[in-house]
C-alpha cells in the first residue's frame, strides 16, 4: 500500500507517527509505540552530551567491549539510558547492542520486536565536541510471542526490518527514521523538547563529487579501491571525513557523495558493524534512492551469523558505489593519458 501521506514541515513527530499508524488498519500501535521510546531516549541522550564537559561524562569508561575497544563513558549511559527506555516502554522483547555481548533480554516476552542498536555512534569524537550519533534496527521476533527472545531472532538479514534509523547529536539535534515508505528527518526544538518534521522524503542524489574514507588506512586498501580513490582525485572531488559514521552518512545522502569503510590489514572485514550500524543506514539508503554494498554485494542480503560481525560498507550516489565497484573488482581502472606530445593530449 503506498503511503499517502505528505505531512507538512513542522508536523511534530507524535503526530506523524499517529497519522502514519492510521494508514495501516491493521496496526496496533506497537511499532508506533517503540519509536516514541527511541526518541524520549534520545532526548535524554542529547542533554547529556550537551552538558558532559560539566557533568565529568566525558573520557573513558575504564572498560572494554566485546570488540575489545575502550568504552566512553557516554557509550555506556546511551547503552544505559536505551536499554531502559526500550524495556519500560514495553514493546522490545530483546536487544543486541554494540556495548553489551550477549542478547539484552528485556523480560518483555510478550512484545513482538527487537532492536539492534548502537547507542553512541563516533565514539571518539565525543570529547571534542564533533557530532555523533545512535544508529537502530527494528526487527519482528521470529520465536512465539511469550518466550525470551532468540538468537535466530537476533540474526535476521537486513532486508527483514520493520523500521530503521538514526539520531544525530549536531549542531542540531535529528531523528531520521524510515519504516519503509520513505525517509523522514525531524530536528529537535529542545524549548519545547520535541521532534518537528525539517525533511520529508529524504532523497539522495544519483550522482555527487563528495568522498569519504580514512585515508590512513591506504596502504593496505585492494588495488582496485586505491585506483577508484586516485580517479576521486583527479576529478578533485571534496574529501570530507567526520569520523563519526551517522555524520558522513547524513551529509552524503543530503548532498550526493559516497562513504566507504572498507576492508584494511587492521580491520580484514571492515570496521563497522553489520547488526547495528550498516543494516541500518543500507535501509534507509535504499528507501531514498542510495545504495549500500559491502563491495560486492548488497548489505541488506548479508545473511547475518553473530551478533558483532563486521562487514566493508560502500554506501551513497548509486552512480558513485557502482563505480566505486568496478574499480574494486577490477572491472574498471584508471584511464591512463600518454603524456601530450606537442601540447596534444593523446587519449
Ligand atoms: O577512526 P576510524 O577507523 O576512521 O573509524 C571511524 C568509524 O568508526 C566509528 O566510530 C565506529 O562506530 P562507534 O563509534 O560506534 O564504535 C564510526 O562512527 C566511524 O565512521
Ligand atoms: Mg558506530
Ligand atoms: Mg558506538
Amino acid at each position: 500500500m503506498m503511503d499517502k501521506l505528505t505531512a507538512s514541515v513542522g508536523t511534530a513527530l507524535d503526530r506523524f507517527i499517529a497519522q502514519k499508524q492510521e494508514q495501516f488498519p491493521y496496526a496496533t500501535g506497537e511499532l508506533s509505540q517503540l519509536l516514541r521510546d527511541i526518541a524520549l531516549a534520545s532526548k535524554i541522550i542529547n542533554r547529556e552530551i550537551n552538558r558532559a564537559g560539566l557533568a565529568g561524562i566525558e573520557g573513558g569508561a575504564g572498560a572494554e567491549n566485546v570488540q575489545g575497544e575502550a568504552q566512553q563513558k557516554l557509550d555506556m549511559i546511551a547503552d544505559i539510558r536505551f536499554t531502559r527506555a526500550l524495556s519500560k516502554g514495553g514493546e522490545t522483547c530483546g536487544i543486541i547492542s554494540e556495548e553489551v555481548d550477549g542478547i539484552i533480554d528485556t523480560g518483555n516476552h510478550h512484545a513482538k520486536y527487537i532492536v539492534t542498536i548502537d547507542p553512541l555512534d563516533g565514539s571518539s569524537n565525543i570529547d571534542v565536541n564533533v557530532l555523533v550519533g545512535t544508529i537502530f534496527s527494528i526487527y519482528r521476533r521470529r520465536s512465539p510471542i511469550g518466550r525470551p527472545p532468540t538468537k535466530e531472532d537476533m540474526l535476521q538479514q537486513g532486508t527483514e526490518q520493520v523500521a530503521a534509523g538514526y539520531v544525530l547529536y549536531g549542531s542540531s539535534t535529528m531523528l531520521v527514521y524510515s519504516t519503509g515508505y520513505g525517509v523522514n528527518g525531524f530536528t529537535y526544538e529542545p524549548s519545547l523538547g520535541e521532534y518537528f518534521l525539517s525533511h520529508p522524503n529524504m532523497q539522495c542524489k544519483e550522482d555527487g563529487e563528495i568522498y569519504s574514507i580514512n585515508e590512513g588506512g591506504y596502504n593496505t586498501f585492494d588495488e582496485g579501491l586505491k585506483e577508484y580513490i586516485t580517479a576521486c582525485k583527479d576529478r578533485e572531488y571534496s574529501s570530507r571525513y567526520i569520523g563519526s559514521l551517522v555524520g558522513d552518512f547524513h551529509r552524503n545522502l543530503l548532498k550526493g557523495g559516497i562513504y566507504i569503510y572498507p576492508s584494511t590489514s587492521k580491520y580484514k572485514t571492515g570496521k563497522l558493524r553489520l547488526l547495528y550500524e550498516c543494516n541500518a543506514l543500507a535501509f534507509l539508503a535504499e528507501q531514498s534512492g542510495a545504495m549500500a554494498t559491502d563491495g560486492y554485494q548488497r548489505i541488506l542480503d548479508i545473511k547475518p551469523t553473530e551478533f558483532h560481525q563486521r562487514t566493508p560498507f560502500y554506501v551513497g550516489s548509486p552512480k558513485m558505489v557502482e563505480e566505486a565497484m568496478s574499480f574494486l573488482q577490477g572491472k574498471k581502472h584508471k584511464s591512463v593519458t600518454a603524456p601530450p606530445v606537442n601540447g596534444v593530449e593523446v587519449k
